[in-house]
């Protein structure tokens, strides 16, 4: 395995680096393409550049595209089938298919509609209580999700529906933190009896697993209802159903798809349009620039929709460069080597856990010159058209590699893109004195912590036409 800053080298470091977004950079500063370092003396192999991630992780994902078996997320919480995290390779095509079939490059503008509504509606509520901002947008992303794969409207973002599949996410976080639990040092520990002193990660086995199991399959119940019912309305568990009578791929596998693309795709479309705002009141010339292409383009009379895109190349750079600076996964998901490697020089062996640095890849000033400044510039041409050669252009960093590519890259972009649009069309943000933005550090997605901000209609009238525009 390649070098790396072990400590200790028997036991190394106890837990993965954190502040990850000092150390990530500086490592990739000191051991270049690749690097280990390890955790209770367990190696992790990390990919600091883009060229080993194209060569590693793209081309040889045959080899990179597993994900690390975890006694405690996988077995006793019972998310081994989870698209995210099975390493059964038929099981994960058939995913990987199914979420093409219906968030796919032709099918997910259905959504457009319902993300440019919700996120409509979540520049209004920011206008209307400012200090609920980061609610606001998470009920907009949860609301989306709902509609979009249960036809369910969710009102607000304590819907008990909603409150179950976000305790799911909380909880996923601390049961995939390595080191974190002693069954995943111990795997024979999960035979223990669960009264047995010190076995409370049996229990918390136990309950966490049922509850994963009530938040896919809740929803899905009420879509079988309404479908024997004739009320179903179109949604993506209809296709997906109507798609396991044809294909026979089995209800669970549904219901994973179903219930992944809240799982996968909340918390972190939420986050990256935190970071959004964050940049605003860090960047206002260029809430300027893009509310000047706005004026120019769109006008005051109608919001702008996903159609516009195309023509407005000045804020889907800064969609772009939302992803690019404040990544919302920092070291994208944990890898796991199916096979043994050779490269440059070094044997990567089979079962080895692989961390893309994509935050120091994004910090990398020979693709991103001062890769610190927020600059939606960096993805233009002179002519003010987007470049097509800027790295992460076609697909961001931001959405990680090879077959384990992030599958709603899609809907994602679109859920940022309506969101910015909506509340730059509509509203002038800026940072009250004295606050300051500080970034959540952690194991799950990076945001920015809480922080006040001021905001104002653009003209007389602008919290009119939005509302004109939800037809209310
Ligand atoms: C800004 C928003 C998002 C970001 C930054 C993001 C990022 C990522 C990343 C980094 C991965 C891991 C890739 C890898 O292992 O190399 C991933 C996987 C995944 N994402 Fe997203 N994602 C976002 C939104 C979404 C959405 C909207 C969905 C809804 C379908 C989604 C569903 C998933 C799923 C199911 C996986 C697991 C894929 C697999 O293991 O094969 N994500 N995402």
């Amino acid at each position: 395995l390649p070098p790396g800053p072990n400590a200790i080298p028997l036991l190394g470091n106890l837990a993965p680096p954190d502040p990850f977004r000092v150390l990530g950079k500086r490592w990739a500063d000191e051991y270049g393409d690749i690097m280990t370092f390890r955790v209770m003396g367990v190696p992790i192999l990390v990919v600091n550049t883009r060229k080993a991630a194209a060569e590693l992780l793209e081309k040889r994902t045959a080899s990179t595209g597993g994900r690390t078996h975890q006694v405690m997320c996988d077995e006793l919480c019972g998310l081994a089938s989870d698209p995210l995290r099975t390493n059964d390779l038929s099981l994960h095509r058939q995913y990987r298919r199914l979420f093409n079939l219906v968030l796919g490059p032709r099918t997910a503008s259905a959504a457009w509609p319902l993300q440019v509504r919700e996120t409509r509606r979540a520049a209004l509520e920011i206008l209307e209580s400012p200090s609920q901002h980061m609610e606001h947008l998470r009920r907009a992303i949860a609301a989306i999700a709902f509609e979009l794969v249960y036809g369910l409207k969710i009102k607000s973002y304590s819907d008990p529906m909603v409150r179950l599949a976000n305790l799911g996410i909380r909880r996923f976080e601390t049961i995939i933190k390595p080191g974190s639990w002693i069954v995943d040092i111990i795997p024979q520990l999960r035979h223990l009896p669960d009264w047995f002193p010190g076995a409370g990660f049996l229990r918390i086995g136990k309950e966490y697993k049922a509850d994963y199991f009530a938040t896919r399959t809740l929803p899905y119940e009420q879509v079988k209802r309404e479908l024997a019912e004739g009320t179903a309305k179109p949604c993506l568990a209809v296709t997906l159903i109507e798609e396991e009578e044809k294909e026979k791929c089995g209800e669970d596998v549904i219901k994973w798809v179903g219930s992944g693309v809240y799982s996968g795709g909340a918390d972190s479309s939420a986050a990256a349009l935190q970071t959004f705002l964050a940049a605003m009141l860090l960047y206002p010339s260029v809430q300027a620039k893009a509310q000047a292409e706005l004026d120019n383009i769109i006008g005051r009379e109608y919001p702008p929709t996903l159609e516009d895109r195309e023509r407005l190349p000045y804020c889907t750079a800064l969609v772009s460069e939302v992803l690019r600076w404040q990544p919302v996964t920092p070291v994208a998901l944990p890898h796991c080597m199916l096979k043994d490697e050779i490269y440059n020089g070094y044997l990567l062996p089979k079962g080895t856990t692989i961390l893309a640095n994509v935050w120091a890849m994004t910090r990398d000033e020979r693709d991103f010159p001062n890769a610190d400044e927020f600059q939606p510039e960096r993805w233009l041409a002179e002519d003010g058209k987007l470049k097509e050669d800027v790295p992460g252009r076609k697909i961001s960093l931001a959405f990680g590699f090879g077959r384990r590519i992030c599958p709603g890259y899609h809907l994602a972009e679109a859920n940022i893109f309506a969101g910015a649009v909506a509340i730059l069309w509509s509203a002038v943000l800026s940072k009250p004195e004295g606050v300051e933005i500080e970034w959540v550090e952690g194991f799950g997605p990076q945001r920015p912590k809480d922080f006040k901000l001021e905001v104002r209609p653009r003209w007389d009238g602008a919290i009119e036409a939005l509302r004109a525009s939800l037809g209310e």
